[in-house]
């Protein structure tokens, strides 16, 4: 059996899948793939682990009716076709949970970040503009006691949410379409309405996927109704804000500050007016990106194949999520 992954994966999963007797080939160049290069591989491949790169769309669908499947590293599946995939026979599978940690304490860092605009005052020293402190100079605000609002109370939300409440004894709000009762007893947390979400929180952060519903969510209707004093936090994927009236709200003072691990669309380009803001704070995608989370990722992603090669029921099924 043979394995294609779309970008070189760390160790502890490659160890497995060797393990397993599987053949691995990865791409290697620090370049995008040509669809026609990403057919040709799937073509003589067996599975498909997908660590970045293209769309997953129909088209390309078309030509891997033959993978037994497309293991993805990561927790979203906004980049596949799961329609198309499901219609195909084609099984996707996905790493939930191992992530939630690492892509939390990303969150809680751009909260803070944004809070002492410390991405700025860095920028400050690297351009030797150290300035002249005074007691009223370089003032960010506090984070303790205030209400963190989350959109997403799942994994990684209830992450962030044990996090900020341990370290701030901060006030927790959340907007799911349904409730989560175990965290509102964990974490003493109350189910809002979307609109009382954006009124209420101090700090908003997004940790939903990136579905039709929660696309551009965070538009101007939406950042008019947040204080001026919010931060917004958006970690999850950059879809989910509108951009151009996020920086309007920003330029406009409807809300204060903002922290971005994901951005519409990546890379972000560097003439960005947000990267100029000094209460914003940005981050190229890396929520997951530490060793052990990424090692924790292969893993899983090696182990979908393995039982998908064994015949096995695999671990971290989405197929059946497009339905919903
Ligand atoms: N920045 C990064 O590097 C990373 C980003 N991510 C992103 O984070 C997302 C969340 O991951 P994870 O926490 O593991 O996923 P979960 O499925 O555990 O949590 C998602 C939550 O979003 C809620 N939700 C979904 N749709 C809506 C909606 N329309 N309105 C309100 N709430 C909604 C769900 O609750 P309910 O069903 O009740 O609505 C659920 O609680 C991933 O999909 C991915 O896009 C993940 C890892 C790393
Ligand atoms: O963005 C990362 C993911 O795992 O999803």
């Amino acid at each position: 059996m043979k394995v294609f992954t779309t970008r070189v994966i760390p160790e502890e999963g490659l160890a497995l899948l060797a393990h397993a007797g599987i053949t691995v080939t990865q791409w290697s160049e620090p370049r995008e793939m040509s669809l026609e290069e990403m057919i040709a591989k799937c073509k003589e491949n067996d599975a498909l682990l997908f660590a970045g790169g293209r769309k997953i769309d129909r088209p390309l669908l078309e030509h891997c009716r033959h993978l037994k499947i497309i293991s993805l590293l990561s927790v979203g599946y906004d980049n596949v076709d799961l329609k198309a995939a499901t219609e195909l026979g084609i099984q996707i599978t996905n790493t939930p949970g191992v992530l939630s940690n690492a892509t939390a304490d990303n969150a809680f860092l751009l909260m803070l970040a944004v809070a002492r605009k410390a991405f700025f005052h860095h920028k400050r020293i690297l351009n030797g503009e150290w300035g002249f402190s005074s007691p009223t100079a370089n003032l960010g605000v506090d984070i303790e006691g205030k209400t963190l609002g989350i959109w997403g109370l799942g994994n990684i939300g209830s992450v962030m949410a044990q996090r900020c409440r341990a370290a701030f004894d901060m006030k927790i709000i959340y907007c799911n379409r349904h409730r989560n009762e175990a965290a509102e007893k964990a974490l003493d947390a109350q189910w809002v309405s979307f609109d009382e979400l954006l009124e209420q929180s101090d700090v908003l952060s997004v940790h939903t996927s990136l579905t039709p519903e929660t696309k551009e969510k965070f538009d101007k209707a939406a950042f008019a109704k947040m204080k001026p004093s919010a931060i917004f936090i958006n970690a999850a994927r950059g879809g989910i804000h509108h951009e151009t009236d996020l920086i309007a709200a920003l330029e406009t003072g409807q809300i204060w500050g903002a922290g971005l691990d994901v951005t519409n669309p990546e890379p972000m380009h560097p003439d960005n007016p947000l990267l100029q803001m000094p209460t914003v704070a940005v981050l190229p995608h890396i929520g997951s990106a530490t060793v052990e989370t990424r090692n924790a990722m292969s893993r899983i992603a090696a182990q979908n194949i393995i039982a998908a090669f064994q015949g096995q029921p695999v671990p971290n099924p989405v197929n059946h999520i497009y339905a919903l």
